[in-house]
């Protein structure tokens, strides 16, 4: 079996891409990043031209197959390279981090933070703070750059929290890729 060639297409932010960027670039697994500017956008978003299955971003095209729903491609992924869990109970507890941040990603995109964001995200350190790197990390790590953007001290409280962030920051794979990706603000 050949391996499956990958391209990605979102906008020039993190919002809903940036967590199924990172579980490629986690996987060391090549692809084309393609960012859409906003300007751009109107004359791409009719489906002639890239084929989103429902005109919204973000895509991923696998070979001539294409995925939309950026939680679907991210688990998608996460299956694919091992950033998942074995146990129903666990892909379970993976879930309600990853949607979690979700939903926080759609209040923060709207620019309405919730006031406790990040202790709602302190509630689940148990579930993620194991041995192994999956998306539940990554999805945190990511709603977490947003976060310390709008407010450096968020973390203070939270050392489990801090933890994670560094862990994730310093993963062999992302290490490099989080340092020198676009800084942009969500
Ligand atoms: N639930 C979808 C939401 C997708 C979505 O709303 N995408 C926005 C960007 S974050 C978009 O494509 N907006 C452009 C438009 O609606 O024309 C997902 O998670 O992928």
């Amino acid at each position: 079996m050949s391996k499956p060639t990958y391209k990605f297409m979102y906008f020039g932010v993190r919002a809903r891409g940036e967590l199924c960027r990172m579980v490629l670039q986690a996987a060391g697994q090549d692809f084309e990043d393609v960012r859409i500017t906003f300007e751009e956008w109107p004359k791409l978003k009719p489906c002639e031209y890239l084929s989103t299955p429902t005109g919204v971003l973000p895509v991923l095209e696998i070979n001539s197959d294409k995925l939309c729903q950026s939680m679907t491609i991210a688990r998608y992924l996460a299956k694919e390279y091992k950033f998942y869990a074995e146990s129903n109970m666990e892909q379970a507890l993976i879930d309600q981090v990853v949607d979690t941040v979700s939903d926080l990603m759609g209040t923060l995109i709207s620019w309405k933070l919730e006031g406790d964001a990040t202790k709602k995200l302190s509630n689940f350190v148990f579930t993620y703070f194991g041995f192994q790197l999956t998306i539940a990390d990554m999805a945190v790590y990511d709603v977490l750059v947003t976060l310390l953007k709008m407010d450096p001290k968020c973390l203070a409280k939270f050392p489990k929290l801090q933890a994670n962030f560094k862990r994730v920051g310093e993963h062999p794979k992302l290490k490099k890729y989080l340092e020198t990706r676009p800084d942009i603000d969500i």
